[in-house]
């Protein structure tokens, strides 16, 4: 085993979407970042995740459209193994190298291993000695909390030793909850890698969760011909208005998924259950109604934990001062508190705030452009323009300053990729109201605008957007129908921008779209 110190201004620890912007943003002022990376340069969301799943989506998407347009033929089954070999180009075959040479020509040092914190602005770096670059697609497991991975299958190991001169930036995302039902991790359970990177759709497979997960595997699988089962303790897309996940199950019954709401798994059985998931066979689930479930294979989708356990924080004194989850509690400067000196920093999911690419890489460019104004130099092409002062150590910026994550609790946006989609910014109406905020709901069937009609004869949708009354101004929008996911963003800026709606009375929305619902909700809250 050998070791060498090595000293960077600033340390990234996880170089997925969220890590690879803060180092690029934390460089922009002349610091020298080196950026850690155990698995894959572009993390889970490139190749386990966003990337995959929604390739998985896309091709029932477009047959659903195809059905609905008159005119058009019955577009016939799906080439499944088509559908997968797009997913396997769009995850490069799980090769890293187009990120590596983008991380490179930043003018980053990626530094490939696992990284866990030794003291203060210390971090060791476990160093494989073979790239795992070309990790195998199926490697990890739900039962495998994705700690070690490199360690655990190579044999040699050597150790680097990084200090940094400034800061140390976490952004080691999250791992996926296995819940403790009897037989559950020994039947070779799928997480969502398994489902993003699975070389055949099986004849049958049960899912667990009525997340986002949950409903979207669901749709892609049922898409491609496999019979499945959703199981959902509650409603479906708890987190979303209560309308959304109604009208997913509906659309998902219609398709002939088995969705079945209130129940609890009870335990698992899968006698067959070998090392590897392939040889296994099928897997029987016992419900808390007393129903069984029999699948050729079982989805655990029941959400995901960030991703702290194995960082050493006991080296620091921060493992007992975690959040929820074993979060990593962040200021609105994304700065880790209870850490004396202010030299720690965290954004993306092991923050526990948001766990989407998009809101994640917002606190990679917040995290970053607040270590660049503290501690960087030059004021570079590159270098954050505003002129704003970043901060001291310790202090947050003003609400809606470039330094300060506003929109992580006042304008927060997801999508959901299932048919039909869902997206929405801000609280739900429930959300709202349980924080003081006196809202009236406006909600309106897009069936009943013209574009809507032009779009197709089944066309079916609903929007609802949230008033603040005392302000007058938007603080949410939920949208579900054909592309919502491309709806979303006129609310999104109505919503940040807190246009008042006098204002956006003077937002025309072209004819025929199914953007006109923007007037309705304005005619309907009475201007
Ligand atoms: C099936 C699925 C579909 C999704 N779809 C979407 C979507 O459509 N849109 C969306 O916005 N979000 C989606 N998400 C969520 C999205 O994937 C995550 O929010 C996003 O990946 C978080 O980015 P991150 O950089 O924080 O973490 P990650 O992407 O998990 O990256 C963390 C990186 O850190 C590395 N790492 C961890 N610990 C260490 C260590 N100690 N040392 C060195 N490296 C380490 C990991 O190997 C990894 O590469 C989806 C999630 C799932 C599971
Ligand atoms: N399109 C997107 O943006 C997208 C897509 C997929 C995932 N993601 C993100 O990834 C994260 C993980 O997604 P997820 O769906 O796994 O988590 P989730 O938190 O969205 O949903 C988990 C679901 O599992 C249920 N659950 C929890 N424990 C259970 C148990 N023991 N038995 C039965 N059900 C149980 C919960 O009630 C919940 O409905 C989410 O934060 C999500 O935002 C985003």
């Amino acid at each position: 085993m050998s070791v060498s110190e090595e000293l960077f201004d600033v340390i990234v620890i996880g170089g997925g979407p969220v890590g690879e912007n803060a180092a690029d943003r934390a460089s922009r002022t002349g610091l020298s970042v080196a950026l850690v990376e155990s698995e894959l340069v572009g993390g889970e969301c490139s190749y386990w995740a966003c990337m995959p799943s929604k390739t998985l989506l896309r091709t029932g998407a477009v047959r659903a459209i195809v059905q609905d347009t008159p005119g058009l033929s019955d577009p016939g089954t799906p080439d499944v193994a088509a559908v997968l070999a797009r997913r396997d180009e769009i995850t490069k075959d799980w090769d890293d190298a187009g990120q590596v040479s983008w991380v490179e020509s930043s003018g980053l040092t990626l530094v490939r291993g696992h990284g866990r914190l030794t003291g203060e602005r210390l971090v060791e770096v476990t160093v494989p000695h073979e790239s795992p670059a070309g990790v195998d697609a199926d490697t990890d497991s739900a039962a495998d909390s994705g700690a070690g991975l490199a360690e655990a299958e190579t044999g040699e190991l050597q150790t680097r030793l990084l200090r940094a001169r400034h800061a140390v930036i976490v952004a080691t995302g999250s791992v996926p909850v296995l819940p403790d039902v009897p037989g559950l991790a020994g039947a070779s359970p799928w997480s969502s890698r398994e489902a993003t990177s699975a070389d055949e759709i099986p004849e049958s497979l049960v899912v667990v969760g009525g997340g986002v997960v949950g409903v979207e595997m669901a749709n892609a699988y049922a898409d491609l011909g496999a019979q499945v089962t959703l199981l959902a303790r509650g409603s479906l897309l708890s987190g979303a208005e209560p309308f959304a996940g109604e009208m997913v199950g509906d659309s998902l019954r219609k398709r002939g998924v088995d969705v079945r709401t209130g129940v609890n798994v009870s335990s698992v059985e899968r006698p067959d259950a070998g090392a590897e998931s392939d040889s296994a066979g099928p897997v029987t689930v016992t419900l808390s109604d007393g129903g069984r479930v029999t699948a050729a294979e079982i989805l655990v989708a029941t959400g995901r934990l960030p991703r702290t356990a194995d960082l050493s924080l006991e080296n620091i004194g921060l493992e007992g001062a975690l959040g929820r989850g074993g979060a990593l509690v962040v200021d609105e400067s994304l700065q880790v508190t209870g850490v004396p000196g202010g030299w720690l920093y965290a954004c993306g999911d092991v923050t526990g705030r948001a766990a989407t690419t998009h809101q994640g890489k917002y606190q990679g460019r917040i995290v970053g452009d607040v270590v660049a104004a503290r501690y960087g130099t030059e004021a570079g092409d590159r270098a954050p323009t505003t002129g704003e002062a970043a901060p001291a150590v310790g202090q947050e910026g003003k609400r809606w300053s470039r330094y300060t994550a506003t929109a992580d609790h006042a304008a927060r946006v997801q999508v959901v990729f299932t048919h039909p989609q869902v997206s929405w910014v801000g609280p739900t109406e429930h959300q709202a109201r349980s924080a003081g905020i006196p809202v009236e709901a406006v909600s309106y069937d897009l069936s009943w605008v013209s574009g809507a009609s032009v779009a197709g004869p089944n066309y079916s949708g609903r929007a609802q957007v949230l008033v603040d009354t005392q302000r007058r101004v938007l603080v949410g929008a939920t949208f579900v129908g054909p592309d919502a996911g491309e709806m979303l963003h006129a609310a999104t800026i109505a919503v940040v921008g807190e246009v008042p709606l006098d204002r956006l009375w003077h937002a025309v929305p072209a004819y025929p779209t199914v953007s006109e619902v923007w007037l309705r909700f304005l005619e309907s809250y009475g201007l």
